[in-house]
């Protein structure tokens, strides 16, 4: 099994994760982690601080010489803009009067959306300072970072993820639009806003540009596409065993994610019985599907073919043209408290739900292949593709990747 946890606050020192479970053998690079640290910081939308605030990452447990050693993996990612949070987070007591005078202030126009008014109230505080530094998604950073580790495991067993933009706003890539690919990877880190369809992008910039000036935030869609996922992940005998469960509790995990679909998800809740399924047929090398709709996953179970999973993110909650509230330091309406904010992290978001799907799988795997170093996860899985009776066998055609 895999365990993972992070620490940290938006505005500390550093943010810390761990993750405990991965065998050894596994090819781990900081270039690599600093890639999808900084895939994570992209997109048209966001706000000042990805522009000047630099994720500094350093290993400090369970890699050496590349490779996993079977141990715990420590990470750690410093947030840049802790010098000028020095007093207003210190760990030590302080004296309230020597805190500088904006960013020291107490914040007690809770913000409608985020976690300001129910945090004071469930742990006591008396302003919002100690709820938005956890409950800010800067703590993604770390997630990504053990995301980058545990793509790096599925990737050693021929599993490859990606994440796409499907919307932003009211803006949303045509149905039934080809999907991307592996090899599709570069071409979306490009584009500004994760979309694969480039008229479609073009017209997401708009929306964005538009949400901008009238002082406002969006909200979209994002897919996860994980290619290469052999049959059998997860399983029907238990709910908490399903991997479709787990992948929906994972994105849920995400700030700001209101919805998770697997495949075509509420869209399948409109069609007949007829029309919502995926159809097999015998094909000269193994049982095929007709269609992709549920997403890879049958009984709570992967299928073999491409797995396909969405969430819905709420627009951005600091809305610059800021939204009613109470103050409640004083009584009485107020203006949300509002600084900088993004007006659209819904690209940076797909790059967080890449990260949770791998963290997803690649506990899937270990618990179905298990392994203390990677040559024995990979035999395994081979030997278990290998068992499965000719009959019974998914064609390659169903996930080009899986070649079983
Ligand atoms: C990548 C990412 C960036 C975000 N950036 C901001 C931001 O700049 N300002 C903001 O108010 N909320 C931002 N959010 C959303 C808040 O974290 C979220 O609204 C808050 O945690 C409450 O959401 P919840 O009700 O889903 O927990 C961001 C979320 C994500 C995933
Ligand atoms: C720092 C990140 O995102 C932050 C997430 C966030 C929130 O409320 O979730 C609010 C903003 O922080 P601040 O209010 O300090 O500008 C974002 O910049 C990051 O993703 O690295």
């Amino acid at each position: 099994m895999l365990r993972w946890l992070t620490a940290g606050e938006s505005h500390g020192p550093e943010l810390v994760a761990i993750l405990e479970g991965l065998p050894a053998g596994v090819p781990v690079s900081m270039a690599g982690i600093r890639a999808d640290l900084h895939r994570r910081t992209l997109g048209y939308g966001r706000g000042a601080r990805q522009k000047f605030e630099q994720d500094e990452l350093t290993i400090s447990g369970g890699v050496r010489f590349g490779l996993t050693m079977g141990s715990p993996i420590a990470l750690r990612i410093g947030n840049t803009e802790w010098p000028r949070w020095v007093e207003v987070m210190s760990a030590e007591p302080v004296d309230p009067e020597s805190l500088p005078k904006g960013r020291g202030a107490p914040l007690t126009r809770p913000r409608p959306g985020h976690a300001d008014l129910v945090g004071m109230q469930k742990y006591g505080f008396d302003e919002s300072r100690n709820v938005l530094e956890r409950a800010s998604a800067r703590e993604t950073a770390a997630r990504v970072a053990l995301g980058a580790v545990a793509r790096s495991f599925l990737g050693e067993l021929g599993i490859r993820l990606l994440a796409h933009t499907l919307s932003i706003g009211s803006v949303r890539v045509p149905e039934g639009s080809a999907l991307p690919g592996p090899a599709d990877v570069e071409a979306l880190d490009a584009d500004p806003l994760r979309c694969f369809d480039a008229a479609t992008s073009a017209l997401m910039v708009a929306e964005v540009d538009a949400a901008h000036e009238d002082g406002d935030t969006l909200g979209g869609v994002v897919e996860v596409l994980a290619y290469g996922v052999p049959p059998g992940l997860g399983s029907y005998t238990h709910w908490d065993r399903r991997l479709d469960s787990q992948l929906a509790a994972a994105l849920m995990g995400i700030q700001a994610i209101k919805g998770v679909e697997v495949g075509d998800g509420f869209l399948t809740a409109t069609r007949r019985g007829s029309e919502a399924h995926d159809e097999l047929f015998q094909t000269d090398d193994g049982i095929a599907r007709s269609s992709d709709r549920a997403g890879g996953t049958e009984g709570g179970m992967s299928t073999g073919t491409v797995l396909r999973v969405r969430a819905g993110m709420k627009p951005i909650s600091t809305v610059p043209h800021a939204l009613r509230t109470v103050d409640i330091a004083g009584g009485g309406p107020a203006e949300a408290h509002h600084q900088r904010s993004d007006v659209c992290a819904v690209p940076a978001a797909g790059v967080v739900a890449e990260a949770m799907v791998a963290l997803v799988l690649a506990n899937a795997v270990l618990e179905k292949f298990g392994g203390d170093s990677i040559v024995e996860t990979r035999r395994n899985l081979d030997g278990y593709l290998a068992a499965i009776p000719g009959n019974l066998r998914t064609s390659a055609a169903s996930d080009p990747l899986l070649g079983s």
